[in-house]
């Protein structure tokens, strides 16, 4: 069996998809994860949490008040912690990622930033002694962290923190404080109500100097009875957009001591005396943000797909309206107009999750060359890290929405699932750095990759940036995939020279250099897309062409070509400049027959993503597809359907209905 989610008693139209699929889905599976070990182990972890009745939602969630999913989803980490060592292995972070997105789903938990931000902060930022110290702890859950940076005045610029960390020679102490209102943190996941502990990051004062953002290990409740510790404010900030079963937090301190081994001191360090070592690279303290940011990619991806497998399998089953044969509605996935608007995005959610994968191996090795003092590569990943996360988590954001408006009205519904999974994704374009501000980082790294060429450096460009270099060739559209590589490179090389022209001629006029960058800043972030939207094109590109799989390769280049021709278009006012408008329309034709080719695989190519039912919580997703009676039973489970007349009625409509009838 190719498609390994066949099984009896399914719909009998997903059934068909399935059959229809060309390759074999566990392959697939194990290109999307990275190896088929890991392919094996995420399904193995799965099904043993399938054995484990109490980890089960124990209603649906899109009925559940926010303190009843708070509740709920501390009562599965609590069931859970029973199994930890028999369902993971507990070091290997990718398994611990996916059990608790099998269990906790992705609106927020107590862990929520524990895992992902203040064991990593504490294995990047703390010294070996303070590692032994806490970093054993935090891993066996002793202890519940998060990541306290973001004040209520100050989230971009880090400059500007007014959280000061004033250290005492006399006392060897340093003195936690929020001396304004807008110096309380917040926003940081999981501070409100769960966790004990923080990693917060303040202004250091030695002796009046500010030597700016430094991170520091704060204990923020009594570990017996979790209430707040003398000199600590700290509480929920309320409903958000989505992701309501985390406690994002605000917190601030009143005059707050910290001995002065908290402050983690594995690249900058403060002597008893009060001596300051600065670290070897200035922004060594923000490597938990790279850190995310490295990931970003990959997790949107799956935010793109659980949408995708929602949309697509409910397209397989959901029959509307004719094409040739009158006798039988089609399923909607056969118009060209739902293929064109979920296609792509699959594209897109495939080449995301590769990237993905890369530059999380890339942040691994910064680790270890930064612990053996190299810090070299810290300025490449930052740019491309930027760029990245800025890109996914807008076109993730765009992919959703579409797959919510290709399920039609049921996808407005909760029983959909698909407007959580946007409110979840479309936060990553603020969190992390703000979408614009870091288009605006990478902005840096091309402007100066510009300048090195034009002062005859080319030598000394980073990673990726040679085809700056390059001179614009004639473009074969006829020669595959690597063509339209090469469009996306002059049109990239053209904006970013574009650009960085329109910068420097405004210095030149006599702008300073900060009004002058204002003044270009639309024109770079246009050039940081599509320097970003070039390397993600050319990772997919060559991932798929080091596979040697033939069924899985050949789907998989099907699938490179839905996304060239796609993204060509989709730039075609800069590509016009390298591409006639003739050529567009052949591309256009590619495009359409390319949808088709896909057509067959795309219930088998979302199926390989292994995504469970428990984890995508949704009627109108579900792998057997059977929807409709679903639905009807979700809709009688909700809250106002336990009664036949609301109290409310009574209170009010009925009176009102009464006296009108006088
Ligand atoms: C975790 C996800 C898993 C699943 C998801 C599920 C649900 C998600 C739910 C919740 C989200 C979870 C967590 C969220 C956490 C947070 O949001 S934490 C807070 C994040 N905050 C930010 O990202 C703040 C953004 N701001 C900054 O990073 C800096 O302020 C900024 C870089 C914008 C500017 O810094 P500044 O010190 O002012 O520097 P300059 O602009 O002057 O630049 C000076 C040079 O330094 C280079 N540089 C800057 N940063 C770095 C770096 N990190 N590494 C290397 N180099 C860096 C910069 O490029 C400049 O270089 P040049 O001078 O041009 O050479
Ligand atoms: C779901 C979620 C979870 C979060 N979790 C955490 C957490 O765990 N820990 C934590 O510390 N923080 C967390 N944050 C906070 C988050 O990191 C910040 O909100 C984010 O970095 C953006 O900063 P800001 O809110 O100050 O936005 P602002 O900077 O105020 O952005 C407002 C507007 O100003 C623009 N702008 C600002 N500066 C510039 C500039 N220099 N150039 C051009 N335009 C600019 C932006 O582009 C944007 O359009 C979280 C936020 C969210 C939404």
């Amino acid at each position: 069996m190719l498609n390994k989610s066949i099984m009896d008693g399914d719909n009998p139209d997903l059934t068909e998809e399935r059959m229809k699929g060309a390759f074999d889905t566990d392959k697939m599976a194990a290109v999307i994860y990275g190896s088929e070990k890991f392919a094996i182990r995420r399904r193995e972890i799965t099904e043993s949490i399938s054995r484990i009745p109490q980890l089960a939602d124990s209603k649906p969630f899109s009925f559940m008040t926010r303190e009843e999913k708070i509740s709920e989803s501390c009562r599965k980490l609590s069931v859970l912690s029973e199994h930890w060592n028999q369902l993971i292995d507990t070091n290997n972070e990718e398994e611990a990622l996916h059990l608790y997105r099998e269990v906790l789903g992705l609106e927020g938990h107590a862990f929520s930033l524990h895992e992902t931000m203040f064991i990593p902060s504490l294995v990047a930022q703390a010294n070996d002694e303070q590692q032994e110290k806490w970093l054993g702890r935090a891993k066996r859950r002793e202890i519940i962290g998060c990541y306290a940076q973001t004040e209520m005045g100050h989230g971009t610029n880090l400059r500007a923190l007014e959280t000061t960390a004033t250290y005492y020679p006399s006392t060897q102490e340093f003195i936690l404080h929020t001396p304004t209102e807008t110096a309380l943190k917040w926003w940081p996941g999981a501070l409100g109500k769960s966790s004990n502990y923080a990693v917060v990051v303040a202004d250091l004062v030695i002796r009046d100097t500010h030597y700016g953002a430094h991170p520091f290990m704060v204990q923020l409740r009594d570990e017996k009875t979790h209430n707040p510790l003398p000199g600590i404010t700290v509480g929920d900030i309320g409903p958000k957009m989505a992701f309501n079963g985390a406690d994002n937090g605000f917190l601030g301190f009143n005059q707050y001591k910290l001995p002065r081994d908290h402050m983690l001191m594995r690249h900058s360090r403060v002597e008893e005396n009060g001596t300051y070592t600065k670290p070897p690279h200035a922004k060594i303290g923000y490597s938990s943000m790279v850190k995310v940011r490295s990931r970003m990619a990959m997790d949107q991806g799956l935010f793109m797909v659980s949408a995708l497998v929602i949309a697509v399998r409910y397209s397989a089953v959901r029959r509307q309206g004719f094409l040739d044969d009158k006798s039988r509605e089609v399923k909607v996935l056969d118009y060209q107009t739902q293929q064109h608007r979920l296609f792509p995005s699959i594209a897109r959610a495939y080449a995301f999750i590769f990237c993905g994968f890369e530059t999380i191996q890339l942040y691994d090795q910064l680790l270890i060359d930064v612990k053996n003092g190299d810090t070299s590569g810290m300025s490449d990943l930052h740019a491309l890290t930027s760029g990245l996360k800025s890109v996914v988590t807008h076109q993730t954001g765009e992919g959703i929405e579409q797959a919510r408006m290709a399920c039609g009205g049921h996808g407005y519904s909760m029983a959909s699932y698909i407007s959580e999974i946007y409110g979840v994704a479309i936060g990553g374009c603020t969190y992390e750095g703000e979408n614009m501000v870091m288009l605006l980082q990478l902005a840096r790294y091309l402007v100066k990759s510009v300048e090195l060429v034009k002062t005859g450096k080319s030598k000394e460009l980073g990673p990726m940036m040679n085809y700056l270099a390059e001179p614009d060739t004639q473009i074969d559209l006829t020669s595959g995939p690597e063509a339209y590589v090469k469009v996306f490179q002059h049109a990239a090389r053209r904006q970013v020279w574009k650009a960085t022209d329109k910068f420097h001629q405004l210095m030149e006029s006599g702008q300073s250099r900060d009004i002058a960058w204002n003044n270009s800043a639309v024109e770079l972030t246009r050039a940081s897309r599509l320097h970003t939207r070039l390397y993600i094109m050319e990772t997919f590109i060559r991932r798929v062409s080091s596979i040697s799989d033939v069924s899985i390769k050949k789907v998989l280049i099907d699938l490179v070509n839905v996304h060239v021709n796609y993204e060509v278009l989709d730039i075609g006012t800069y590509a016009l400049e390298h591409v006639s408008s003739t050529q567009l329309d052949s591309i256009r034709s590619q495009l359409y027959s390319s949808l088709d080719t896909l057509r067959p695989n795309a219930v088998s190519l979302i199926d390989s993503f292994q995504i469970s039912d428990m984890q995508l919580r949704s009627v109108l997703g579900r792998r057997d597809g059977h929807v409709y009676t679903n639905l009807f039973e979700w809709a009688k489970a909700s809250p106002l359907n336990q009664t036949h007349v609301l109290p409310s009625v009574n209170q009010y409509l009925k009176p009102m209905m009464d006296k009108a009838k006088l």
